[in-house]
């Protein structure tokens, strides 16, 4: 085989070599020059591929190391018989302790109990349903949207009317779609903005253009009792800076960035080709994985549980870091802005997710157990 995989994908020797021969460039850069002799290509969001790049090329298979395929054009794959992949749930709980780490960030700003929020859960998959769980394990109120979930399954969902104007914190968990029964290209427009409650969150770590990002600026010009959290943007590399800097935090497609969910990435990858082209998986990621440097945290039975559960979640990430690199490299001109973003993802540093953790409590108090419990980190005895 002739792997052409982005220089941004881990692990790739380590899964593929035995496979064939590996290539590797700069996703933005992958173009048809780039694939000649190639038959499996690797990528990450940042490379649109279909026929323009892929038509009379000999690339037989496109894995993509991201939950998202929205830079996939699936149709296109399936009338040339191209054999896809792409690694559901792989970044999902980076993503989940991305919004834990902003919904204790505002908390913080606005000096209020998380508790005393109810939380709307737009598109509840991989990501959105992990994060109802930890949420409603923290014992706090949740509606979740997901109309195409509530067409096959019995109870359970509100409408996004609903969501609108009943939650104070809104978490979005699409994908970006621009057809179908349900798209959500601008799913948030303006005029669905314009209903945000009072003192409203809306955080976005799905896709940009699942909001208008013009409209967002409008609205949070002239509302400043909104919050926003944003991760993605419509355009991205480029950044709307005026957003940007209307936003509390402000982050460059990173929440799904932990180190484990990028492995998974590779390895459900390296799985789908060796079962496309009918060969057994030899590498596991469970050898590859790196420990952690941290591992257990201990608490006395006294801890008040938000205090804990601060604790707990940033000691292992806060996004406040993300947002704080990221509003420098927006300091620059166009061309510098673009290149940050990048390479603040190119360089993203080493962080490890919340479930890894195991926690001790020294005595007895039940709360805290069901706070660990919430997180999915180990309770132990
Ligand atoms: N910022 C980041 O670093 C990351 C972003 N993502 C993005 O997060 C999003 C969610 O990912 P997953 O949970 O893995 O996807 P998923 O496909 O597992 O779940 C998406 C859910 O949204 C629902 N949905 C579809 N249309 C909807 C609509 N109009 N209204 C409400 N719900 C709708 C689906 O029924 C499904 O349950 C995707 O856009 C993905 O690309 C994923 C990983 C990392
Ligand atoms: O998995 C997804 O979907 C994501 O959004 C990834 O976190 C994006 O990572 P890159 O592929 O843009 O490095």
């Amino acid at each position: 085989m002739h792997i052409l995989a982005d220089e941004n994908i881990p692990l790739v020797d380590e899964f593929f070599a035995g496979l064939g021969e590996i290539r590797r460039m700069p996703g933005r850069s992958i173009n048809r020059a780039a694939l000649e002799k190639v038959d499996v290509l690797l990528v990450r969001s940042v490379t649109r591929v279909d026929r323009d790049l892929l038509d009379g090329t000999a690339v037989r298979f496109v894995g993509t190391c991201t939950i998202g395929t929205d830079h996939l054009d699936l149709d296109y794959f399936e009338k040339a018989g191209i054999d896809w992949a792409s690694a559901p749930g792989c970044n999902a709980r980076g993503v989940v302790d991305y919004v834990l780490g902003s919904l204790l960030a505002l908390a913080e700003v606005q000096g209020e109990a998380l508790a005393q929020r109810r939380f709307g859960i737009v598109g509840a998959g991989e990501v959105g349903g992990r994060l109802v769980e930890v949420l409603r394990g923290l014992g706090w109120d949740v509606r979740v949207c997901d109309p195409p979930r509530q067409v096959s399954e019995a109870g359970g969902f509100v409408s996004l009317d609903e969501v609108l104007a009943a939650c104070d914190v809104i978490s979005l968990h699409t994908p970006l779609s621009m057809g179908g029964d349900w798209p959500t290209f601008h799913l948030l427009d303006q005029q669905r903005l314009s209903r945000l409650r009072q003192g409203a969150w809306l955080i976005n770590a799905s896709r940009g253009a699942v909001v208008d990002n013009a409209a967002l600026r409008d609205v949070l010009l002239q509302r400043q009792d909104l919050e926003a959290v944003l991760d993605v943007w419509e355009g991205e590399p480029q950044v709307d800076v005026a957003l940007a800097g209307l936003c509390r935090i402000a982050t460059p497609h990173i929440a799904g960035y932990s180190l484990d969910g990028k492995l998974r990435g590779t390895a459900q990858i390296y799985t789908a080709l060796c079962v496309a082209r009918g060969l057994e998986p030899v590498v596991e990621l469970a050898q590859l994985m790196p420990g952690a440097p941290l591992v257990e945290l201990a608490f006395a039975a006294c801890a008040e549980p938000a205090e804990m559960l601060a604790t707990l979640c940033r000691a292992v990430y806060d996004p406040r870091r993300d947002d704080a690199d990221f509003r420098r490299s927006l300091l620059g001109d166009e061309a510098q802005r673009r290149a940050g973003f990048d390479l603040l993802r190119k360089q993203y540093p080493v962080r490890r997710e919340i479930d890894g953790l195991a926690v001790r409590i020294v005595g007895h108090n039940p709360a805290l157990d069901a706070v660990v419990e919430a997180l999915g980190a180990r309770l132990l005895g």
